[in-house]
């Protein structure tokens, strides 16, 4: 078997880019949970998996309701269900979806991001970036079937996904509308969104925050395929059927030709990249930006 820079050729897992991160290696509780996941349902109180071994496919599932914010916690959860499939070979491809209704995704969890201290919020990043490496490397074949609303950190997710299905209702927008809240989306996820829709497009998307409806975010590329909502799922799974006939050592070797430079360059500068986050995200004008934007959400019930 060849090496390829830290690949392993020839065999099923080709690159594990994260082992050698800092901070990668998981505790040893942890690490006994991982096995073999075989055909029954796996995962913890946030992320349920439906495992098809025959199919070599699973269905993971976001449940941390009410909207899947990305707290702490779901995203410890996530990176742990999603290294298990990882390990097992039996596994070919993760069809990544929302257990809430109406909602994919709320993006990062805004309480993680106000009124905690620097240690909270430098492991809080680290959280983020990990999972985003991950999925970004990932070996397996990552589509997501878009339920529900999927702004910011949840927009993030789905274009670390090799192919987006959405469902058709207007209220499942999509995008990285980080400067309504006053924040600035950072380098890492300005990338993913310039290697999905180019630059002039994010340009435009980045600044204005835009929220893209089904039919627009199809027209620019955010999503592959708009469908109606109770095909969501049958769509995903005929589409993954399509991306696993491809053998799997040429198409990891293609992803990883595409997207290795991007993971790199926050491989590369990772405690920096979390000191900008911490330095910024501490300041008492984008506290205060939080504060009211979370106000407006909480209005918008009463
Ligand atoms: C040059 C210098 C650069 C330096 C840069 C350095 C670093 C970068 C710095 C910062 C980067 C941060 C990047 C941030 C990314 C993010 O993801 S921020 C999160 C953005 N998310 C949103 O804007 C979505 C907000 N939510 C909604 O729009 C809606 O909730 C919805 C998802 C459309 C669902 O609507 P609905 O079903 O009607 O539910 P409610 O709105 O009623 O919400 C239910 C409760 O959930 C709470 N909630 C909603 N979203 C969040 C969230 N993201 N985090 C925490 N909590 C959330 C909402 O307040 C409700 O709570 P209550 O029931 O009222 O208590």
């Amino acid at each position: 078997m060849a090496l390829v820079a830290g690949m392993r050729v020839g065999s099923r897992v080709l690159f594990r880019p994260w082992a050698w991160l800092p901070g990668a290696a998981l505790g040893r509780k942890e690490s006994a949970a991982r096995g073999r996941v075989g055909a029954r349902g796996f995962g913890s109180q946030r992320v349920l998996v439906e495992p098809d071994p025959a199919a070599g496919i699973a269905v993971m599932k976001l449940k941390s309701p009410p909207v899947n914010s990305l707290s702490l916690e779901l995203l410890t959860e996530f990176v742990i269900s999603l290294e298990k499939l990882e390990n097992d070979k039996t596994f070919r491809g993760i069809i990544l979806t929302s257990d809430c209704p109406g909602v994919f995704s709320a993006g990062l969890d805004l309480m993680e991001m106000c009124g905690k201290n620097p240690a909270h919020y430098a492991e809080y990043w680290k959280a983020v970036q990990e999972l985003w490496l991950r999925l970004y490397l990932s070996n397996l074949v990552l589509i997501a079937a878009i339920n529900g609303a999927c702004p910011a950190g949840g927009c993030l997710i789905s274009l670390t996904c090799d192919y987006r299905v959405l469902a058709d209702n207007p209220k499942y927008v999509i995008g990285l509308n980080e400067t309504l809240l006053g924040i600035v989306a950072p380098f890492w996820f300005k990338d993913t969104l310039v290697n999905t829709i180019g630059h002039r497009t994010s340009e435009r998307a980045l600044q204005l925050g835009i929220l893209f409806p089904p039919a627009e975010a199809l027209q620019v590329g955010m999503v592959d395929k708009v469908v109606p909502e109770d095909q969501v799922q049958s769509t995903a799974l005929s589409v993954m059927a399509q991306w696993l006939s491809i053998p799997d050592h040429a198409r990891q070797l293609t992803k990883n030709m595409m997207r290795k430079a991007t993971a790199d360059r926050l491989v590369k500068q990772r405690d920096s990249d979390i000191q900008n986050f911490v330095g910024f995200i501490s300041r008492d004008s984008i506290q205060k930006s939080l504060q009211v934007y979370l106000g407006k959400l909480r209005q918008k019930k009463g």
